[in-house]
């Protein structure tokens, strides 16, 4: 059922520079629900969340995002981007970093009831008093975020994208460079807010397992072709062996974790990835993308 779809992509494709990057996207995601993204490295993950963002148009097929076309209901999207680090000397409070979100020019366009915000300093505060609460934030909310750690800088940022009670959450591995208590922590927060406020997530993720037992369903994007399904059905030998044209095993560990052996690069191995931040290629690339 389609109807009380946050977003829908019906046989989507994307091209950057001319180039396609994927093709044969289909995905669903209603209220609530919990979804990743997945993909060996530069396959088009975060693209994707570019084009539900609507700052990047669809080469083909249909992309819809709360009713509408993507870009267009931008004031009920959170968005996390790609990590960023804050400077150890940065001053600026969590609390003032959260109230950014309520800030009308996130998206470089004014929203009508952020001006309502600003009038309403009480409500405003209220709301990121709430969401701090929410995301487990409170005992560290008023020190500099420079001084945070980066598990608590993330939820921080979290609350910030969720400080306008988004309906739809589009996350850009969120889990980068934390270390697994973490990791494990700000998974089950997220799911916590899927199920609590009934947002739906979006999440672009690298290592599946931290989420694997929240997640509704995944889409994993491979050079040339996609799948979608519960991870179940997706993360599999035969599914993930057709996706990348050769032969890959998937093995699951003592402790339920999934492992993805003899794949170009498989997410479930490259968690450890972004681990120096300075100097691979990968991170580097992003820099210049943002
Ligand atoms: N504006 C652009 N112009 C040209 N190429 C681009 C542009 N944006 C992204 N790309 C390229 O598109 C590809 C997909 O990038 P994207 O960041 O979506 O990949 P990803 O799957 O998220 O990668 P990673 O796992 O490394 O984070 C990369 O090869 C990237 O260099």
């Amino acid at each position: 059922m389609i109807d009380d779809a946050v977003l829908s992509l019906r046989d989507a494709a994307v091209s950057v520079g001319g180039r396609l990057l994927w093709s044969g996207v289909d995905l669903s995601v209603r209220p609530g629900e919990f979804v990743a993204v997945l993909g060996p490295n530069g396959v088009g993950k975060s693209t994707m969340i570019k084009v539900l963002l609507g700052t990047l148009p669809a080469a083909a097929g249909s992309v819809t995002v709360l009713g509408e076309r993507p870009g267009a209901a931008g004031e009920q999207i959170g968005y996390l981007p790609q990590r960023r680090n804050f400077d150890g000397s940065l001053r600026i409070r969590g609390v003032d970093v959260v109230r950014l979100g309520l800030d009308g020019d996130r998206w470089g366009v004014p929203l009508p009831f952020a001006r309502r915000f600003s009038s309403g300093r009480r409500i405003a505060d209220e709301r990121v008093r709430e969401v701090i609460d929410l995301v487990g934030a409170s005992a560290y909310a008023h020190r500099p975020i420079g001084e945070c750690s980066g598990g608590e800088q993330q939820r921080l940022l979290i609350a910030q994208a969720l400080v306008r009670r988004p309906r739809l959450l589009l996350l850009d591995e969120p889990l980068d460079s934390l270390d697994l208590p973490n990791q494990a922590g700000i998974a089950a927060l997220i799911h916590r807010i899927c199920v609590q406020e009934q947002v739906a997530v979006v999440m672009v993720a690298h290592d599946v397992n931290p989420i694997l037992s929240y997640l509704n369903r995944v889409v994993y994007i491979v050079s040339g072709g996609a799948a979608s399904g519960p991870a179940s059905e997706v993360i599999t030998t035969e599914t993930l062996t057709r996706l990348y044209g050769t032969p890959v095993e998937v093995l699951r560990a003592a402790d339920g974790r999934l492992v993805v052996v003899g794949g170009p690069e498989a997410p479930a191995l490259h968690s450890d990835r972004h681990a120096d931040h300075h100097s691979h290629e990968h991170g580097d690339r992003h820099e210049a993308l943002r």
